[in-house]
């Protein structure tokens, strides 16, 4: 009990709140041995109620999806009264405080984020999962402007029961899909899919295409599907965003179509570099690192590395993350193309 509340107070400096979540404070914090700026989020277990499965899904979830444009999870701490995940800092804020200072995206800049969004997603999916309350809230820009995308608090699990349905319906009714409005059975990728249709509409518009302050009547423009197209929408953005945000989800397009969109493969040839290195807990562990940690450690390489190879999400984890992120992906400083930049 007190030895988590220490452990938390020797290897993190607290700084101040930087934003809350619902249910969670959000605090800035150094992790000592590294210097490491990161977000720490804090919940307390008996504000949370009932929802405390929900936190206890999203910190599984987390702990699997390791991707350049997901928000990485490098430690958990947990006393009788609070639970902490210690994550990833982003800088650069919300996307959609992004779009709402230049009231909307050009084509262009649009078309890098979703890359990196859509290529988040087709993870998520592929790993089995849905992230559910998919939003410009919830992806946070990162010093070097590329897209993380955060809380994963209502994302499924592959066996989502009834309960995490209704828990959904009251994400964020604006991006919400109109089999889930309609509380009729539905897949998570499928509601993904409509949710990224929403998104970009408002990356590239700086409004919604479905609003409306009485949700009854949000949700019949919803389940009717018809939405404007502003004439600054160029053929390409109106065909794409008519493939996701289509009413019948059988006949919505997947992330893999999405990928092979001729909309996300034109414009600026993405050199996106091959995603060397990003998920550490699948590939060997770095011996570099094992040996710097040893070293500073005052430890066996030996010992080192099994209690890193044991990925228990405690400190010697997020020494581990932490050192592996720096060495393989801080881009090499300057360059034109920031977002080519992201792994
Ligand atoms: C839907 N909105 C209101 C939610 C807010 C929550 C605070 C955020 N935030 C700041 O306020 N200041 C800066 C800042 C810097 N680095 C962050 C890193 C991770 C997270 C984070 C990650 C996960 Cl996985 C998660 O579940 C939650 Cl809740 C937060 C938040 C950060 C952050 C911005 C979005």
């Amino acid at each position: 009990e007190l030895c988590q509340q220490e452990a938390l107070e020797s290897q993190y400096e607290l700084h101040q709140t930087i934003g809350s979540g619902g249910f969670a404070k959000v605090k800035a914090a150094t992790h000592l041995l590294t210097g490491q700026k990161v977000a720490i989020k804090i919940m307390d277990k008996k504000q949370l109620g009932d929802d405390l499965p929900r936190i206890y899904q999203e910190i599984e979830a987390m702990k699997l999806l390791s991707h350049q444009h997901i928000c990485r999870l490098y430690q958990v701490l947990e006393t009788s009264s609070r639970i902490y995940m210690v994550l990833e800092y982003c800088p650069g804020g919300e996307l959609f405080d992004y779009i709402v200072e230049r009231d909307r995206l050009e084509e262009e800049e649009a078309r890098v984020f979703f890359h990196q969004i859509v290529s988040a997603v087709a993870y998520i999916h592929k790993m089995g999962y849905a992230h559910r309350d998919l939003k410009p809230e919830n992806l946070l820009l990162d010093d070097d402007q590329c897209l993380k995308l955060i809380d994963f608090g209502l994302c499924a699990n592959p066996d989502g029961g009834l309960a995490q349905q209704l828990a959904t319906c009251c994400g964020s009714p604006a991006y919400a899909a109109p089999e889930l409005v309609s509380g009729r059975h539905y897949l998570g990728s499928e509601t993904d899919i409509w949710s990224l249709g929403v998104l970009l509409y408002a990356l590239l518009c700086g409004f919604l295409p479905f609003d409306d302050e009485n949700l009854g009547t949000l949700y019949r423009k919803i389940q009717l599907g018809q939405y404007e197209e502003p004439d600054w929408l160029s053929s390409g953005s109106r065909s794409i965003l008519r493939a996701m945000l289509q009413v019948d989800p059988r006949r919505r397009i997947t992330v893999h179509q999405l990928q092979a969109h001729p909309w996300l493969s034109a414009g600026t040839p993405l050199h996106i570099k091959p995603a060397v290195g990003r998920d550490p807990q699948r590939e060997g562990v770095d011996e570099a690192i094992i040996t710097t940690m040893a070293v500073s450690g005052g430890r066996s390489r030996v010992a080192v590395r099994e209690a890193v190879e044991r990925w228990a999400y405690d400190h010697t984890t997020a020494t581990y993350l932490i050192l592996h992120h720096r060495k393989h992906c801080t881009p090499a400083q300057g360059g034109a193309f920031g977002a080519a930049r992201c792994l």
